[in-house]
């Protein structure tokens, strides 16, 4: 039921076809990782089909390496009309040892749309419990804008795209 599920967690080992020359699990992979638990977490927060518009405050803390138990936790932390913002914690533990450690974390942004190539679309609207989640909300809030002084300071730079250059 939308509106209803705040958080979402995988869980898997780290295997042999996601790691690089050096044993280290790829960051494109770890990426993807997030993208998948952030997507299921705003199609089950909404109950839309949902995009990824931005990804902000990714930090690679520590590698993950081969048989790591890793765990993707994927929570809502702000909504606005149709946007759901996630901060989401990659964890990998060996299990010969058993500590778990923080190896990445950001903050992933979705948007519901009203249909695969439709338009966006409001989701319920979700409000601050507590003063851990108002600081995570006013955290979501301070990436939207340092996202937006990012854009304007891109745009300055990036040349305009022709009508050729994008296949049409
Ligand atoms: C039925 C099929 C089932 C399939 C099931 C199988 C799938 C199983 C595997 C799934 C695995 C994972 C999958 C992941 C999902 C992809 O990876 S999707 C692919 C990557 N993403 C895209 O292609 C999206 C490309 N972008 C777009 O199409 C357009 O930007 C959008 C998202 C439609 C928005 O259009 P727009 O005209 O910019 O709309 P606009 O009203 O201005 O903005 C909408 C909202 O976005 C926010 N926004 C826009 N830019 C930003 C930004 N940079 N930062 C923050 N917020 C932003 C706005 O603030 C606004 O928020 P609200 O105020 O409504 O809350």
């Amino acid at each position: 039921m939308s509106g209803m599920q705040r958080e979402v967690t995988f869980r898997f080992l780290a295997q042999p076809t996601d790691v690089n020359f050096g044993g280290k699990v790829h960051g494109g992979m770890v990426m993807k990782w997030i993208d998948q638990a952030g997507y299921a977490g705003a199609v089950g927060w909404s109950g839309a089909y949902c995009v990824t518009v931005a990804v902000g405050g990714i930090q690679f803390v520590q590698p993950i390496l081969i048989g790591d138990l890793v765990t993707v936790h994927a929570k809502l932390i702000h909504t606005g009309t149709s946007s759901m913002h996630f901060a989401v914690d990659v964890l990998a533990r060996d299990l010969t040892h058993g500590k778990e450690r923080l190896a990445t974390s950001c903050v992933i942004v979705f948007v519901a749309l009203d249909g695969p190539d439709g338009k966006p679309t409001p989701v319920p609207a979700w409000e601050p419990k507590d003063d851990g989640d108002r600081t995570l909300q006013e955290y979501a809030q301070r990436l939207i804008e340092l996202s937006k002084r990012m854009e304007q300071e891109v745009a300055q730079y990036r040349p305009p795209l022709r009508h050729e250059d994008v296949g049409g």
